[in-house]
């Protein structure tokens, strides 16, 4: 039998690489600039909600969602990051986001937040669970803590928000629609095994619903976003960041509007008869790369150091 081999990657954590690291994704100034396809006033009267949203792609979708019209309400722990796309939207639509802090890992904070949204806008239309995130490590590395912390608030995070406005919804008489942010992991991805645990938990969760919840009229979906440039990337290594666009085909990185325009068409009437799907958008990453976001193992690499 073969020597097992060494595995160069370990742990990384974001300092490691020093505080001077580019800034990553679309900055406000970009997000001001971006344009849509879809026609103004698209989604008036609907009421959006909109996790993770003080940064990336959760930022994007509440812009473009005000700008179409609709009532958004925002959530995620930090209230400064809130507050940031509370005063672009301000800005830039002119309406007021209702922002709550709220860490999606506790139950009870959710059904305050649900609650809130409720009282504050007379009801809610669409859910859209983007909030989440892991760290880059070899899997046999995971602390108890690190494979909590992620499934934690990628599944657990995801269901207690998905069950609190179906609980209202169905209380209600009212419709509902759930688009919830999961990630391309249909080959798995070395190194990310606990959020795809997760990501793969929330794909056939929300498969499942959708048949439960039709019932109710409401509708869950997922969208599977391959590599997108955001300020999320802060958690990968430069030397994986550099690699990170070669994992597809068209050897491109997304960005959040890219995103914030696949959850606004599936908050729209367009999207009515759309349950129970996962729409990729990865650049065709999944029928081609791997990443290693903690850097290509010895065993792995071509360059025929193992
Ligand atoms: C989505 C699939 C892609 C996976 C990656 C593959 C790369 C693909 C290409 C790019 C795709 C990018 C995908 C993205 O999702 S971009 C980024 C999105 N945003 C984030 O990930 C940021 C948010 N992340 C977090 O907040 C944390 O990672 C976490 C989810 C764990 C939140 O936990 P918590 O708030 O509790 O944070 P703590 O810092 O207290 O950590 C808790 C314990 O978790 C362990 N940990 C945390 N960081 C690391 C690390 N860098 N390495 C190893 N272990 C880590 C650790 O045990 C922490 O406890 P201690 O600090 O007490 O030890
Ligand atoms: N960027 C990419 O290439 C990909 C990203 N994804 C996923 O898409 C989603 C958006 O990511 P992206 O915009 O890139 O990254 P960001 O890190 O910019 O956004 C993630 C957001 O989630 C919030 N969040 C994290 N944990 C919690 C929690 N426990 N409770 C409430 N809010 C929380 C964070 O805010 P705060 O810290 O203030 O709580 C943050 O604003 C994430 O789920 C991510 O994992 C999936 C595939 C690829």
């Amino acid at each position: 039998m073969n020597a097992p081999r060494s595995f160069t990657p370990k742990t990384f954590r974001p300092e490691d690489d020093g505080p001077d690291r580019p800034a990553r994704g679309l900055d406000e100034e970009a997000l001001r600039q971006q344009s849509t396809i879809y026609r103004e006033g698209m989604l008036d009267g609907k009421t959006l909600l909109v996790s993770g949203a003080g940064s990336g792609m959760g930022k994007a979708a509440a812009l473009l969602a005000a700008r179409l019209g609709a009532n958004v309400a925002i959530c995620g722990r930090d209230p400064d990051k809130l507050q940031s796309t509370v005063d672009l939207v301000r800005d830039e639509v002119g309406t007021d986001v209702l922002a709550v802090p709220t860490n999606i890992r506790d139950p009870e904070a959710i059904e305050t937040l649900i609650g809130t949204v409720h009282d504050h806008f007379g009801g809610l239309d669409t859910l859209v669970n983007n909030a989440g995130g892991q760290f880059p490590q070899d899997a046999i590395d995971f602390s108890r803590k690190g494979w909590l912390a992620v499934i934690d608030t990628n599944l657990n995070g995801t269901w207690w928000m998905m069950q609190e406005a179906a609980k209202r919804w169905r209380a209600d008489g009212k419709p509902g629609n759930i688009v919830n942010i999961v990630a391309n992991v249909e080959r798995g991805m070395p190194q990310a095994a606990h959020t795809c645990a997760a990501r793969a938990g929330v794909i056939y969760l929300s498969k499942t619903l959708a048949t439960e919840w039709a019932q109710w009229n409401i509708r869950v979906n997922c969208i599977g976003p391959g590599v997108i440039e955001t300020e999320g990337f802060r958690m990968y290594p430069e030397e994986a960041l550099a690699r990170f666009h070669k994992a597809n085909p068209m050897k491109m990185r997304g960005n959040a509007w890219d995103v914030a325009e696949a959850i606004a068409y599936l908050a729209s009437p367009a999207a009515r008869f759309i349950n129970g799907d996962l729409i990729i958008m990865d650049g065709g990453q999944a029928q081609w790369g791997v990443i290693w976001p903690a850097g290509i193992p010895d065993y792995f690499r071509e360059d025929g150091a193992a």
